[in-house]
């Protein structure tokens, strides 16, 4: 049986005694950031000189000082940048902030579960990581609602890391929705294996492919776009709200019945074998490896990728219809 905190079982003041670096200023940077300062901790931000996210963070009313001047002075250290640049930031300066009796934190357990990262045997280790991306975690804090957590120990210099932990995850809004006990390993490989194979690489191409197969079959690629990208969301928040059954029972027998009979075509032995072999690949660390070369090599492959997925025909055509749905809270910061 899973263990899951809710509010009552954390108690907030302790991480209110305490005081916060955040060091990233990004997608969860922010997130941990805002909501911990509204829930009453002293938090500050740390970032590299120059750091273009300065300003956002200065605006925010947030105290912004560089990344090893924000460890000096904080007793709760908790490493946001991208998971490849964190074993760079541990090399050039943090290690030495770490000192006895303070707490370093993680968003997700990348760097300490595949060996990059080694911190003191004298500091509390765990992570804090939000199952939302850092934008959605802010938000629905804002709105009084919550995102699912997960909180894991690594290290346990105090006695008190756990606490710790949840009380963390409380100022962040996640034991609104629940919070789970996990361990580094699970975290890391769950959430890897999650994003690839399902919630981001998995839905993506899905819908990529959805559209071209009906845009080389001759449909207008409007018809295609509300078909296989918009009314998604719309079908997975009837999953969110009451499981798979929900949706099934909302659509109409017709989809229900085509749901039965052909999504197991497309999701079939030859996905399910695929989906093995990306966890297998996560799990003996050649994932993290070849991830982490492509980074330091430059990231030329990375950035072709990201560059035909930006070109793909149904970003255009999303951008165009979501132009005449004034409703629909469009993002304004830029893509880099
Ligand atoms: N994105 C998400 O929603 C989720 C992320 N996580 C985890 O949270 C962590 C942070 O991810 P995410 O928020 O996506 O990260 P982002 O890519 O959004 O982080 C960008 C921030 O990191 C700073 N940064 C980048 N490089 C460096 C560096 N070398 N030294 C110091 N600061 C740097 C940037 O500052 P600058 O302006 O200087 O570039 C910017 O403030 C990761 O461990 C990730 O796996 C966990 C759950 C969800
Ligand atoms: C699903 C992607 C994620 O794991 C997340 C938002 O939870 C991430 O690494 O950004
Ligand atoms: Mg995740
Ligand atoms: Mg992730």
């Amino acid at each position: 049986m899973a263990t899951i905190f809710y509010d009552q079982d954390a108690d907030l003041s302790l991480i209110q005694g305490r005081k916060v670096a955040i060091l990233g200023y990004g997608s969860q940077g922010h997130a941990h950031a805002l909501n911990l300062r509204d829930s009453g901790v002293d938090v500050r931000v740390g970032l590299r000189p120059g750091s273009s996210s300065r300003a956002r963070a200065e605006e925010q009313g947030l105290r912004v000082l560089d990344t090893n001047d924000a460890a000096a002075e904080a007793d709760v250290i908790v490493v946001l940048a991208p998971d490849t640049h964190q074993k760079g930031m541990w090399e050039g300066g943090l290690a030495e902030h770490l000192t006895g009796g303070k707490a370093l934190v993680f968003g997700h357990g990348f760097n300490v579960h595949y060996g990059l990262i080694s911190p003191p045997e004298d500091v509390d280790v765990f992570l804090v990581a939000p199952k939302s991306p850092g934008h959605i975690a802010r938000r629905t804090y804002e709105q009084g609602q919550g995102v699912p957590g997960l909180v894991a120990v690594h290290q346990d210099a105090s006695g008190d890391a756990l606490e710790l932990a949840k009380s963390y995850a409380a100022g962040l809004g996640l034991t609104r929705a629940g919070t789970l006990q996990t361990t580094f390993a699970e975290e890391t490989e769950t959430d890897l294996f999650g994003e690839q194979a399902v919630l981001c690489g998995g839905v993506s191409h899905l819908v990529q492919a959805g559209f071209e197969t009906l845009v080389e079959a001759g449909y207008q690629p409007e018809a295609a776009y509300f078909e296989c990208l918009h009314e998604l969301k719309l079908i997975v928040d009837m999953m969110y709200e009451g499981g798979i059954s929900w949706m099934r029972h909302s659509v109409s027998t017709t989809a229900e019945y085509g749901d039965y009979v052909s999504g197991p075509r497309v999701i079939g032995d030859e996905s399910r074998a695929a989906m093995k072999q990306v966890l297998a690949e996560i799990q003996d660390g050649t994932f993290a490896r070849q991830f982490v070369a492509e980074i330091e090599g430059g990231g030329e492959t990375f950035a072709t990728m990201r560059k035909a997925g930006r070109d793909h025909e149904i970003e255009r055509v999303g951008r165009e219809l979501r132009g005449m749905m004034p409703f629909i809270d469009t993002p304004t910061e830029e893509l880099e």
